[in-house]
């Protein structure tokens, strides 16, 4: 048990950005079991036997946020994140995608490679991810080793490839289907709540109709997550067009193949026309928009006000290394920097996406898409603790803050300036998980 006395700001469904000044929240068993105004907290303490210890107060201009959730990155591309963004999607994956990924049939140097992944996204404040391994079985259960041992909440999920990939990453579709198998039975015989397996097709162009519809099955089976690729860029699409003449659209493609419901998330979305919209609307499946990765792989804009508007769920993903950076402070830069380039092409009753809305796409959204939104996300009584602990004036901070700056004003820095130096201590379900 312990309680966090100041400033916390959320985001909630009705709300992207709530501010609430001289709070005292109570952790218990990993789980918010109060937040009352500061006055409230000697009753509190007696009420639950809190001693002084137990109680932290935040200094004048730190806060406390939920934490990060990435619903969409490729853990294995870790390793290349920052290199190989001149090219696009359909020439990116063979050049330097598929040969780094390739590389992870080392177990040895596939842990070594996680940890350093997983490490970084936590120091950055997130604490939910939504990952991608590779095709390897024992590669992808070597990721989950080492997110319980960091302590991050995570999807993990075995990539399935069974055709148009090169000789030396590839598998057969009865292979990759029994795999899946074993590796999601795998996952969850841990009886670990915070990490679970996530059924993961690449995308149209390189799993098979017949694979597809037979994942599809084995997510139904087990109750879990979908997650792939859709419409991220024009050569992809025109591509599906051709393989598959008789589809109404991309969409469609998944659709047939019983993938899309409210537990999927798909990635990307830059290209799809209204009924692709609609189908993703009445299917309940959510959208991890990348930003970074859409214009870094010059794939597109996802025009996200366009998904909001049609009630669609929507996160953030960083995408790594489609994205460069791992950090999702970045994903809610990109996310409002592209919303401001769409919106000059738009008519004045096009509302932007500020920097409130994108920071909430980055908590609560995302845990809507991952459907964990009744643990995590925001600040509720009954939620469990994922939080970040920020101060905006650590000696090295990358920014300054100002006698006029109000606590938004302070937030807003962080979220545009700020980077892990900020980020002083990361909860997973009500454990500190960072600094060890
Ligand atoms: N950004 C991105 N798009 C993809 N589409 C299929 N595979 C990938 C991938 O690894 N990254
Ligand atoms: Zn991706």
């Amino acid at each position: 048990m312990f309680v966090y006395v100041g400033t916390l700001l959320h985001a909630t469904a009705s709300n992207a950005l709530e501010v609430l000044l001289g709070k005292a929240l109570g952790v218990n068993n990993g789980k918010i079991i109060f937040i009352e105004d500061e006055k409230e907290l000697p009753a509190l303490q007696q009420q639950y036997d809190i001693g002084h210890d137990q109680v932290h107060r935040l200094g004048e201009r730190e806060f406390l946020i939920p934490g990060f959730v990435d619903t969409h990155v490729h853990a294995s591309q870790y390793a290349n994140a920052g290199t190989g963004l001149d090219l696009p999607l359909l020439e990116w994956l063979p050049r330097y995608t598929f040969p780094l990924e390739a590389t992870f049939s080392d177990v040895t140097f596939a842990t070594a490679a996680y940890r350093k992944a997983v490490t970084r996204l936590l120091k950055n404040g997130t604490t939910s991810a939504c990952y991608f391994a590779t095709i390897h079985t024992e590669g992808s259960l070597r990721l989950c080793d080492v997110i319980e041992e960091v302590g991050q909440r995570a999807f993990v999920g075995k990539v399935c490839m069974d055709q148009n990939a090169p000789d030396y990453y590839i598998e057969s579709s009865a292979q990759s289907l029994a795999d899946t198998e074993t590796f999601v039975q795998n996952v969850l015989s841990r009886k670990n709540a915070l990490v679970q397996p996530v059924v993961t097709p690449r995308f149209a162009v390189s799993t098979t109709f017949n694979l597809m519809t037979r994942l599809a099955e084995v997510a139904d089976k087990h109750n879990i997550l979908v997650q792939s690729h859709l419409s991220e860029t024009r050569g992809e699409c025109k591509l599906i067009g051709d393989m598959y003449p008789d589809a109404e659209h991309y969409t469609d493609v998944y659709k047939r193949a019983g993938l899309l419901s409210g537990k999927t998330v798909m990635a990307h979305c830059n290209y799809l026309s209204d009924g692709e919209v609609a189908i993703i609307k009445t299917t309940n499946t959510g959208v991890a928009h990348c930003p970074n990765s859409n214009i870094s792989v010059q794939s597109g804009l996802c025009d996200v006000r366009r998904l909001l508007d049609n009630g669609i769920k929507v996160g953030l993903g960083t995408d790594v290394s489609g994205g460069y950076n791992p950090s999702m402070l970045d994903a809610i830069r990109y996310a409002v920097q592209t919303s401001n380039i769409l919106s000059v092409n738009k008519d004045d009753s096009y509302t932007k996406l500020d920097y409130r809305e994108a920071f909430r796409l980055a908590t609560l959204g995302g845990s809507q898409v991952l459907g964990i939104e009744d643990r995590v996300g925001n600040f509720v009584i009954g939620k469990e603790f994922d939080a970040l602990r920020v101060n905006p004036c650590v000696s090295n901070s990358p920014f300054d803050i100002f006698d006029k700056d109000t606590t938004e004003d302070t937030f807003q820095k962080f979220i545009y300036l700020g980077d892990d130096r900020n980020v002083t201590e990361v909860f997973v379900a009500g454990k500190r998980v960072l600094p060890k």
